[in-house]
């Protein structure tokens, strides 16, 4: 079954007097419930721009797109907010994090939002989750009083916080240290593990070499695909399949 799917996709932006310009062309994806898809493209080819009109954030001027079966054009403002919050995460680069607020605050805020549960509930999810991500000791600390990958880890509980269906990510290891992005990479296998759907955008070939299936974006289209299928536990399989799937980018000039 297809958690997200979209045909003919597409975005367009007029500027002035300018033509009409095309940031997405003619996009049919399926993304099965459970699947972990990674993109990939040169900057500029469209992919941020792709998880906005999947998530909705941006209506898609072209073209239609499902999410649990639903398309989203038909769907009111207040619908479309209510799907965002209660069945999907993001982890962008600018994380949003509010200033005013502590970690746990942060991470307990779309909980908060949603009403889905009791307080009681809330609290302990949020406890849970930063246990899981090793931050619970921060919970009380303000988001400026700790470090970046602290602080996505944050972003990363706040995120999973109303247990959403499918987690888009925009290079969410993107302005981390090497040591700290594989954590973070190790905290998103975990999540894919536990059933969670994950759409990541990337750079790094370490962080797309965990997902099952690769996208490579180029002028708006999604120009090639590579099909790595579940990854194993052991470093040899990790490091064979970066391996592959760099071979594969450099054949398509990346
Ligand atoms: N609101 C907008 N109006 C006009 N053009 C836009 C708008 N938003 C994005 N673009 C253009 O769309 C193209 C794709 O942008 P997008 O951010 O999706 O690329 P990307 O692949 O995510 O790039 P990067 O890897 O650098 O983040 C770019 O040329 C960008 O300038």
């Amino acid at each position: 079954m297809f958690i997200l799917e979209t045909k003919r996709l597409g975005q367009a932006y007029q500027a002035g007097t300018e033509q009409r310009q095309y940031v997405l062309k003619d996009i049919d994806l399926q993304i099965r419930k459970g699947e972990f898809v990674a993109v990939m493209g040169p900057s500029g080819s469209g992919k941020s721009t792709l998880l906005y009109a999947l998530s909705g954030m941006e209506q898609a001027t072209e073209g239609q797109v499902w999410f649990g079966g639903r398309e989203l054009s038909g769907l009111s403002e207040q619908e479309l907010a209510g799907l965002r919050l209660r069945q999907m995460g993001f982890i962008f680069q600018q994380m949003f994090l509010l200033k005013n607020l502590n970690i746990e605050d942060n991470i307990l805020l779309p909980a908060y939002y949603a009403k889905q549960s009791s307080r009681r509930k809330i609290h302990k999810q949020a406890e849970e989750l930063m246990k899981r991500t090793g931050i619970a000791a921060l919970a009380e600390r303000e988001i400026t009083e700790v470090s970046g990958g602290q602080l996505q880890r944050a972003a990363i509980c706040r995120a999973l916080i109303n247990q959403p269906e499918l987690l888009f990510g925009d290079e969410p290891t993107g302005a981390l240290n090497s040591s700290s992005a594989a954590e973070i990479m190790e905290i998103l296998a975990d999540i894919h593990a536990s059933g969670t759907t994950l759409l990541l955008v990337t750079h790094d070939a370490k962080v797309a070499a965990r997902a099952e299936r690769v996208l490579y974006m180029l002028d708006g289209s999604i120009a090639a695909e590579h099909r790595l299928g579940r990854c194993g536990e052991s470093s040899g399989e990790r490091k064979a399949r970066e391996e592959q799937l760099s071979l594969w980018l450099k054949e398509l000039g990346f």
